[in-house]
């Protein structure tokens, strides 16, 4: 198996990042990010950001109470009183969007019910005739919202391949009201050079909004809105609550205007994160460098093994992935989700359905190391001609990492690869049943 190695702009990236963590307290340098009255100005590494907070609650509680209640009573007949109904504003919540504000670099963060939530607060944002430029490997719930407003509402949504610049750039218009970027791509780990992409929709337009969906990264990894998007959401869900236990949404502007209107369709429609939801997403918050360190790692160590034995993998931890050095330009780490192909449906079926540690399971980003197949789960709502034309492999696996031990992980991997029979054995070990495997160096140590 190949080593991973120490001078690769991938480990000098991930040392930056998280030498940071080390716990030796002397020189964590000044955190780069702007400081705004919104959020509270930030002065240390992320991962110390992550944790400190300040509350001014009464009883001087460490963590964030749960304010669980839909009124607040008001000092007048006018109001007077910071808060008057949870749908519009709630301590809980306000503590947490100030505390994602801060560490995604943005002067205002709204939080929402779900990840698509607030990709639907962000579409409503549009009107009938605006165009959308977006990719053409998307997460298929985008796929589905953005097949609804084209079909619903008069919008006109442009898929391209947003990996190459030229293919943006040729079809931007007085039209476009919106480029719609996911980096890596959901499932198919593409990236797309999201600064130079930025930079030239906002020169062709200087009124269409770049929208980045930062899920796959966290701003562990990467804050778009410091290379130019306008706006940046994720899925709560995923990394930034890391424990699969609540879903959520969370968006992210520095712009006032474009916060001021989205706030305005979260108090109109009601699809504001709930005070427990919001105390357990800044409660998994706080974890996040630290499970996002292990889960990298662990993702690289596998990678790397499947490749090493013939496998085609994607991730752009990996040397031999296409576009490697424009992710490293972009991103602070390779994040925890990775892609490989068996050549065979079936096969990869078998895969599937012989891992144990690994569930399978839809979604990425908690502790528990997961497998899908995404053309029947994840992109199932795509259907299968779309997913042809957008040449999306149906025999592709989706593995998304988590925090257990690595050698568990690749031990349970390798078993269900051998009962699959995806990989033969050989004296010295065994490769991938695949042309490349063949071809591929068998170092590993043979499977008990
Ligand atoms: C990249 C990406 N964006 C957005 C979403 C939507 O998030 P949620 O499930 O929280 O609605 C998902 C998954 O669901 C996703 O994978
Ligand atoms: N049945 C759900 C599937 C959710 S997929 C969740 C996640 N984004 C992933 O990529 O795994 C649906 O149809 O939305």
């Amino acid at each position: 198996m190949s080593t991973p190695n120490s001078d690769s702009p991938a480990a000098q990236a991930a040392k930056k990042v998280f030498s940071r963590l080390d716990l030796d307290g002397h020189h964590l340098p000044p955190s780069p990010a702007p400081s705004s009255p919104h959020n509270g100005g930030r002065r240390y590494a992320l991962a110390t950001e992550l944790v400190y907070t300040e509350t001014k609650d009464q009883y001087g509680a460490s963590s964030i109470p749960i304010y669980q209640s839909a009124t607040f009573k008001q000092s007048s007949s006018n109001g007077g009183s910071e808060y008057d109904y949870t749908r519009s504003g709630n301590p809980t919540r306000t503590h947490l969007e100030r505390h994602l504000a801060k560490i995604m670099n943005a002067n205002r963060c709204l939080s929402v019910s779900s990840g698509m939530g607030a990709l639907d607060v962000i579409t409503r944002l549009l009107k009938p005739g605006d165009e959308v430029i977006t990719g053409d490997d998307l997460y298929g719930g985008t796929n589905r919202l953005l097949t609804y407003l084209k079909n619903n509402q008069g919008v006109v949504v442009h898929h391209v391949d947003t990996t190459n610049v030229e293919s943006v750039r040729q079809i931007i218009t007085p039209k476009t009201a919106m480029v719609l970027l996911e980096t890596p791509t959901n499932p198919l780990i593409k990236i797309c050079d999201i600064p130079t992409i930025a930079r030239i929709t906002h020169e062709a337009n200087e009124k269409a909004v770049v929208v980045v969906d930062n899920t796959m990264l966290s701003p562990m990894l990467f804050n778009p809105l410091d290379v130019g998007a306008d706006i940046v959401y994720e899925s709560g869900t995923k990394y930034l609550s890391g424990h699969h236990d609540i879903m959520a949404g969370v968006i992210a502007v520095n712009d006032t205007e474009l916060g001021d209107k989205m706030f305005f369709t979260i108090n109109a429609t009601g699809c504001g994160l709930s005070p427990n939801d919001s105390f357990l997403l800044m409660r998994g918050v706080k974890t996040l460098a630290i499970r996002m360190e292990k889960q990298q790692a662990n993702a690289q160590r596998i990678a790397e093994f499947l490749e090493s034995h013939g496998f085609k993998v994607r991730y752009p931890g990996l040397k031999s992935h296409p576009q490697y050095d424009l992710h490293w330009s972009m991103a602070r780490g390779a994040g925890a989700v990775l892609s490989f192909e068996t050549g065979d449906v079936a096969l990869s079926e078998r895969i599937v359905e012989a891992a144990r540690l690994w569930g399978i399971s839809v979604s990425f980003g908690c502790v528990n190391s997961l497998i899908s197949m995404p053309c029947r789960m994840s992109h199932a709502s795509i259907d299968a001609k779309t997913r042809a034309e957008r040449q999306m492999p149906e025999d592709i696996i989706r593995l998304c990492v988590g925090i257990e031990d690595a050698d568990d992980l690749i031990d349970d991997l390798s078993r269900a690869l051998v009962q699959a029979g995806a990989v033969t054995l050989t004296i010295d070990g065994f490769h991938a049943n695949t042309a490349e495997g063949a071809a591929a160096e068998t170092t590993a140590a043979p499977i008990a």
